[in-house]
């Protein structure tokens, strides 16, 4: 569903994405991680089409990100951390929105029920710019959800929302791979996503430290009690450069 081969990144004199290569399936839900500055937002951007590659292609659902990005966004949602709304639209009208430029077929029951799951019913009037973090951060979320795209990234999406948004979007994730779609979730919050990641994909300095099923990582750092600690490990262990040697699945 997702194929990144070789991309590479200059902002400037700045490399931020170094050769990255990696490839999920329907279904698959792959935690992003790495420190500050290692080149996870920039993937994630330019798997949506957002900026332009130096080097590399991207596809998704086999379609070319950067010569056909009509059917990309038509398959793709990308959430940022700080996600971009219409100020002075309600967040009934940004589903509305959507519903239209999508054209979901009765995009308003799937809207209420949006809603619901993420407690924003009774701000349905309210305007984007009376909206706390959270809030904002759950619309963006649920306008992504209601054209139903198979490929879902999301950029932190959990440090504005608290503990029961946090279960909520980590089940409903859960629930859309289940039914075919691909993630990626970035996230500094490892044990808050490592029981719902099949993959993990470590990034340091803008190259892949280690891409492959969570419990590979696990057993390759056996000592290690917590994801955590295995992500500590593998982005200590290696000097910067050496790729982790570890197979890519099918
Ligand atoms: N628009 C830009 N112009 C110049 N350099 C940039 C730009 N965006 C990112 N960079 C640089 O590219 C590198 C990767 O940045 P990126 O935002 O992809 O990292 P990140 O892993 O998402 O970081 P964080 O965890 O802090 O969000 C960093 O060195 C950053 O300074």
């Amino acid at each position: 569903m997702i194929t990144v081969e070789n991309l590479e990144k200059y902002y400037g004199d700045t490399l931020a994405v170094d050769r990255l290569s990696f490839s999920l399936a329907p279904g698959q839900i792959c935690g992003l991680v790495g420190k500050n500055g290692a080149g996870k937002t920039t993937t994630m951007r330019a798997i949506a089409g957002l900026l332009t590659p130096t080097d590399g292609s991207l596809t998704v659902a086999g379609f070319d990100v950067l010569s056909q990005p009509i059917e990309i966004r038509r398959r793709l949602a990308y959430v940022p951390d700080d996600p971009p709304l219409f100020n002075d639209l309600s967040v009934g009208q940004h589903l509305d929105f959507i519903g239209g430029v999508y054209q979901v077929p009765d995009h308003r029951q799937q809207a209420e029920a949006l809603l619901e799951e993420f407690e924003l019913l009774d701000k349905r009037a309210t305007a984007a710019r009376a909206l706390s973090r959270g809030m904002r951060q759950k619309l963006a979320i649920c306008c992504a959800y209601l054209y139903s795209p198979s490929v879902i990234l999301l950029d932190e999406p959990l440090t504005g929302l608290d503990p029961p948004g946090i279960r909520t979007l980590l089940q409903s994730l859960q629930r859309r791979a289940a039914a075919g779609a691909t993630v990626i979730l970035s996230s500094h919050l490892l044990a808050m996503i490592e029981d719902v990641c099949s993959h993990l994909l470590v990034m340091q300095a803008g190259k892949s430290q280690f891409f492959g099923p969570t419990d590979l990582l696990r057993k390759q750092n056996d000592q290690s009690q917590t994801l955590e600690e295995a992500f500590f490990a593998t982005t200590t262990w290696l000097p910067t450069g050496e790729e982790f040697p570890c197979p890519v699945p099918q």
